[in-house]
Order: structure tokens, then sequence, then C-alpha cells
């Protein structure tokens, strides 16, 4: 039997318990998005026959899947907060691969910008072939190019290597103030970078410098300025108006030439804002050689960035004004349920339901007391219909029995009973308070699990901090009125892209628990039941046969 969910399951011991040919496109530079089957094929995620793609045969695995790739062309910065370090963060953080062609190494921390050394423009040259000529680059993101010989290196690269996209950050002054750029190189990025710009992404500063001094006040200021822009030849402008005074929400504007899309965010009060620029370019580069659109990479990489920053608001690195923040969302969450909470707490999740207690006349202290002697590893209590007061009481009495046995106790939807009772974490699902609001609320230390249906649910789960995800319903179940089943398949796709451990709950009884268990992925960390404990004359009977059932099963496995 597969069985690696349980295989990994180490809280049952503890409680008792290579080179390819580019493809050149024969598309007109600079233009770069292409129709052609070679990257329709790309961005499907498919590999086109050695003699379709124009590869030989000799050395090559036709069957792998191409890697969305973007090549970030900026400067090292030391304090890694921005340049090359930020695109190579961010990439990775969007599931990307990011390969660097370093134009300048820069000398910086949180204070300011003390040095800048160019790399030669024939070096520059140098790393843009090894990468351009070898590697199947996607998308190039262009960060700081702190010289006119260095862009005209690029544009070259760029004709004998055309790519997909270019995303054109315009790095000519840093966010403490220092310019990067000399001064003449305005001309060339007017003339000849823009123009082979799929998208160039200036702050108002930027845009200001590129559009002559104009003054940018307003969002109306930002339209005028993009479409001026859009004129010199990128095919998006993307106006960035997180400087603009007086604005409540983060304000940035796109163009295409015929639509005008006003972004708003929510505006993250902190001064961990370094590299919030290259980090947006390279995740919409990302998004592009992902296979998204132009206005949707740009939406997904604004949302990434806010979370990011709200994620690391309160982190202290540096004595300058402008601090890093974390890509990954991890920093800070270091210390999430003070370390503790791995994932194998969800072995047997038993969640309760007052209907089927008041059914066989049981207090819920006592059905709690019994799960957890039968060897549920983690309670929740979900109270549909409990007064706000009562429900808090019995919360705090769970708790007292939960406690010395060290199962973790958490709170279905309610935040409030949560944080009143001091109980160990909430369940809350798509309709309910969104988990990364909740996270803010009950801080680092307390566990967060979220209902997740789908791929893209599972992903925001982790965005916002979750602990782990309930996947469901995995079969049907009259416990939860119209609630879709996501099966065993759905089930393992959503577990094979989730970077929490998962629970399976839903219809899961000791007749099919072993099969659900069994289906593999690492992360998929145990079941989690309602009917098959609780609406039984024996709940420790019921649960500890499930119990032994899993445990068993884990055994045989192993
Ligand atoms: C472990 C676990 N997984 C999923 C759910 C369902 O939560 P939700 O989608 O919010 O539905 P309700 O339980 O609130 O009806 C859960 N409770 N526990
Ligand atoms: C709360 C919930 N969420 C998805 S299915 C479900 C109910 C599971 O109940 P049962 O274990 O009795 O099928
Ligand atoms: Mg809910």
């Amino acid at each position: 039997m597969a069985c690696s969910g349980l295989l990994s399951n180490s809280f049952i011991a503890n409680k008792c318990f290579r080179p390819r040919r580019h493809h050149k496109l024969a598309v007109p530079y600079p233009r770069s998005f292409s129709s052609s089957r070679v990257h329709l094929a790309q961005n499907l995620g498919i590999s086109m026959s050695m003699e379709e793609n124009g590869a030989t045969k000799q050395g090559l695995d036709v069957s792998r899947k191409k890697l969305p790739h973007v090549l970030t062309v900026a400067g090292s910065d030391s304090g890694a907060g921005a340049g090359i370090q930020a695109d190579l963060k961010a990439c990775a953080a969007r599931g990307v691969y990011c390969s660097t062609v370093i134009t300048a190494v820069t000398a910086q921390n949180t204070v300011g910008v003390q040095g800048v050394n160019i790399v030669p423009d024939e070096f520059v040259a140098q790393q843009l072939k090894s990468v351009l000529s070898d590697m199947e680059v996607d998308v190039v993101k262009t960060g700081m190019l702190p010289s006119i010989e260095i862009v005209k290196v690029l544009q070259q690269s760029l004709k004998e290597f055309p790519v997909r996209a270019v995303v054109v950050d315009p790095v000519m002054i840093s966010t403490s103030g220092d310019v990067l750029a000399d001064p003449s190189i305005l001309a060339r990025f007017r003339e000849e970078l823009l123009m082979m710009a799929d998208i160039v992404t200036p702050n108002l500063k930027e845009a200001s410098t590129l559009l002559g001094g104009m003054r940018l006040e307003t969002v109306d200021d930002m339209r005028r300025a993009a479409k001026i822009l859009h004129s010199m030849g990128p095919r998006s402008v993307l106006v960035k108006g997180g400087d603009l005074p007086e604005s409540f929400d983060a304000v940035d504007v796109f163009f295409d030439g015929e639509e005008y899309h006003e972004l708003h965010s929510p505006r993250v009060k902190t001064r961990n804002t370094h590299g919030t620029g290259c980090t947006l370019a390279s995740c919409i580069a990302a998004e592009l050689a992902k296979g998204s659109s132009m206005l949707s990479a740009v939406k997904l990489a604004k949302r990434y960035v806010e979370t990011a920053l709200e994620y690391s608001k309160d982190i202290i690195l540096g004595n300058g004004a402008q601090g890093p923040f974390d890509h990954f969302l991890r920093l800070k969450h270091n210390t999430s349920t003070g370390g503790t909470f791995s994932g194998n707490e969800l072995f047997l999740y038993a969640v309760t339901d007052s209907g089927m207690n008041e059914k066989w006349e049981r207090p819920m202290e006592v059905a709690v007391k019994e799960a957890i002697k039968g060897g549920a590893t983690i309670i929740q209590l979900r109270e549909k219909d409990a007064e706000t007061r009562k429900f808090i009481e019995t919360a705090k009495a769970c708790l007292k029995i939960c406690r010395p046995y060290k199962v973790p106790l958490l709170i279905n939807d309610r935040i409030d009973v949560a944080l009143a009772s001091d109980a160990d974490g909430v369940h809350v699902g798509q309709s309910d308070m969104p988990a990364r609001v909740a996270r803010s609320l009950l801080g680092p230390d307390k566990v967060i699990g979220v209902s997740c249906k789908t791929v893209e649910q599972a992903h925001q789960a982790w965005l916002d901090g979750a602990d782990y995800i309930g996947c469901g319903g995995v079969y049907p179940t009259s416990t939860k009125a119209n609630n879709s089943t996501v099966g065993l398949d759905g089930l393992k796709t959503i577990c094979l892209a989730s970077k929490l451990p998962v629970v399976a709950i839903g219809g899961i009884n000791a007749s099919n628990a072993i099969t659900v268990l069994g289906i593999g992925p690492p992360n998929l960390k145990g079941v989690a039941v309602v009917s098959t404990v609780f609406d039984r004359s024996s709940v420790v009977g019921e649960t500890r046969k499930l119990h032994s059932m899993l445990t068993e099963a884990v055994l045989k496995a192993n």
C-alpha cells in the first residue's frame, strides 16, 4: 500500500503513538509574445517533439516539461533586499526558475547605497550569452542598467536571442533616493529600452524622471504619464503610485494602449519596503513566464507584494529608514505556534457537533474527553448555533480537558471565541474570516486551519500564514449540507500542490479512512471526522477503533 502520508507520521510513535538549443522565434524583434506553436506548447507546459522544436535528439529528454524561466539583468544588492537578490527570491517564491546577469555590484544596506561597481560591458555580454544561448529563457526582467553600453549590450543580446517578454523596471533611483543610473542613460531608455519592453514599471519618481520632471501628484497625473510613456514604445505601462501623497490605498495605473486599470491595494504601514519595485517586476515576469496575460500577471504580482509587505511589517533588520521584507513570508512566523505545530497533530482530528451530542445526551466536555481517550490527536469545537457566552465557557472547559493530554483544541469559525477562551487556534472556511486577518488577530503562536477545495485556495492559505488545510468533502456527508465533494483525486491534487500539511474531511469512516490516507502525498497527515466518532453511542470506542486501524496501517506500511 502506498501510504507515505502515514509513513511520515511521527505523531503516532510519540503519543502511544541537463544542454538544449534555444528556441529562436520567427517573430519580428522586438515584439516578443508569440502565438507560435512552440510557445503555445511552452505555455501549456508541453514539450514539442525534437524535430518540431528544432533541437537535435542527442542527449535530450523528449518528455521533460518546460520550466518557466526568468532571466534578471540587474545589479547586486549586498543587503539582499533589492536587485538580483530580490529577483531571485521573488521568482523562487512564485515557483519560477531565475537566472541572473549582474550589471553592477552595489554596497548597500538599509541606510542607503555606499558604493557602486559597474561590471564591464563585455562581461555583461558574456553572461547574457551564456544564459540566453543555452537555458530557454522565457522572460527577461531588467533592473539596474548602469551604463548606455550595458543597455546596448542587452539590446544586441535580445536581437540574437529573442525571448517571449521583456519586463523593464526602470531602476534609476533606489528607494533610499540614491541615483543608480547615469542621467545620460535616460535618452537611451526612452529611445531603445522602452521600445523593447512588453511592460515598463516606473514608480512616481522614475516616471517623472523619464518624462523630464513631469509633476505627478494625482491619479489623473499618473494616467497622463502612463499614456505618454506608452507612446514611447512599451506594450504596457504600470505607473506605481505607492508614493502618491494623501492616498488612502496604494493606487497603481496600468495602461495597455487601450484601457486604463486603476489597481488598488491597501497601504501597508511599514518601513520594510526596500526591494518592492524589483520584486513586483520579477513577479510580473514570473507570472508571464508561467503563461499569465499581462494584466493578470500584474494583479497577481501586486497581491503577492502586498501580502509580503503585510507579513514583514514588523521585521526589524538594519538601522536605516527602509528595511527589506521577507519574500517567503516565513521570518515573522518562525515562532508560529511556538514552532511546535508540525501537522502530525492532524492524524485523527475529531470535530464536534452539538446536535449529535444532544441526540446521545452527552455534554460537550464528556464527548471531548472520550474522543481524546480514544486517541484523537486534535479537537475542533464546531458549534454552529451556540450562544457566544456559552461557547466561550464550553471552550474553556474543554481546554482544561485537552491541555493535560497536550491535544490542541481549535475553534470552528469563531476567532472571537478562540481569543476569549485562549484556545489553541481556529479553523476557518472560504466564507469565514480570511486566514490573513485571523493571523493578524491571533498572532504567530496560534494554529490556523483553512478549508480548501482548490489548488488556488491552498496556495492562498499558505500565503495567508495558515498552519494546515482541511480538504474536502472527500465523500458526501449528511453532516454538512450541500457540501460539494473533491473526491480522492481532488484531495491528491490539492495535497501535491499544498505547501502546508493537509487533513482530509467529509464522509470518512472506519471503512474508507485507510484508503484516504493511502493516496500517498506525505503532507496528507490525517483524517478529520465528525459523525464517525460523535454520532455513536460510544465515542471512546469508535475513536479507539479508528485510531488503532490507522496506527496498524502505518506500522504495516513501515
Ligand atoms: C478540519 C476541517 N476541515 C474543513 C472544515 C470545514 O470548514 P468550513 O468550510 O468553514 O465549514 P464549516 O465547518 O464552518 O461548516 C472544518 N470545519 N474542519
Ligand atoms: C465540516 C465539514 N467540512 C467538510 S465535510 C464536513 C463534515 C464532515 O462530517 P462527517 O465526518 O460526519 O462526514
Ligand atoms: Mg466555517
